[in-house]
């Protein structure tokens, strides 16, 4: 198993996913992630060449993979995604604040919220330095 998101092999208590209000709040809190991204001087630059698509679905996959969300990314792997980027820690930080930012933003609460970066955490190692 290769994928990102985590299996759901039994019933239990609704995901992050769902108690954040499921694909419309979603979509509405990865609008608001994309701007204070964009906004961001320390992390723009990284995008400036990417293609609106691609940003989109950089800010989907991230916040879907934040949200233990039904969309499964099958995509490169982070590493190469972000290979020749060398991103640091900073740089991490930063784009996690704006993910905090934009879910308290949206209603989320701190539980979830920390739930949420504490999911992110676990790819730091393979997102920086690449
Ligand atoms: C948990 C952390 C992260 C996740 C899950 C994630 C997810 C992804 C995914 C799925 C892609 C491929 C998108 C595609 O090819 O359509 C990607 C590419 C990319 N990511 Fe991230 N990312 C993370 C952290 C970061 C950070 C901290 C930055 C920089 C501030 C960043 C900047 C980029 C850039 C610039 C690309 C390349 C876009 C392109 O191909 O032009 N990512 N990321």
């Amino acid at each position: 198993m290769t994928n990102v998101s985590e299996g759901n092999g039994e019933q239990k208590a609704p995901s992050l996913y769902e108690q954040v209000g499921g694909e419309s709040a979603v979509r509405e809190i990865v609008d608001d992630f994309y701007n204070r991204v964009l906004a961001d001087d320390t992390v723009n630059q990284f995008f400036a060449h990417t293609d609106m698509e691609k940003q989109r679905s950089h800010q989907t996959a991230f916040i879907s993979f934040a949200l233990g969300g039904p969309k499964e990314y099958t995509g490169r792997s982070m590493e190469k995604a972000h290979a020749g980027l060398n991103l640091q820690p900073e740089h991490f930080d930063a784009i996690a604040k704006h993910l905090g930012e934009a879910m308290a933003n949206h209603g989320v609460s701190s539980d979830g919220i920390n739930q949420a970066l504490g999911k992110v955490a676990t790819l730091k190692s393979a997102v920086l330095y690449k």
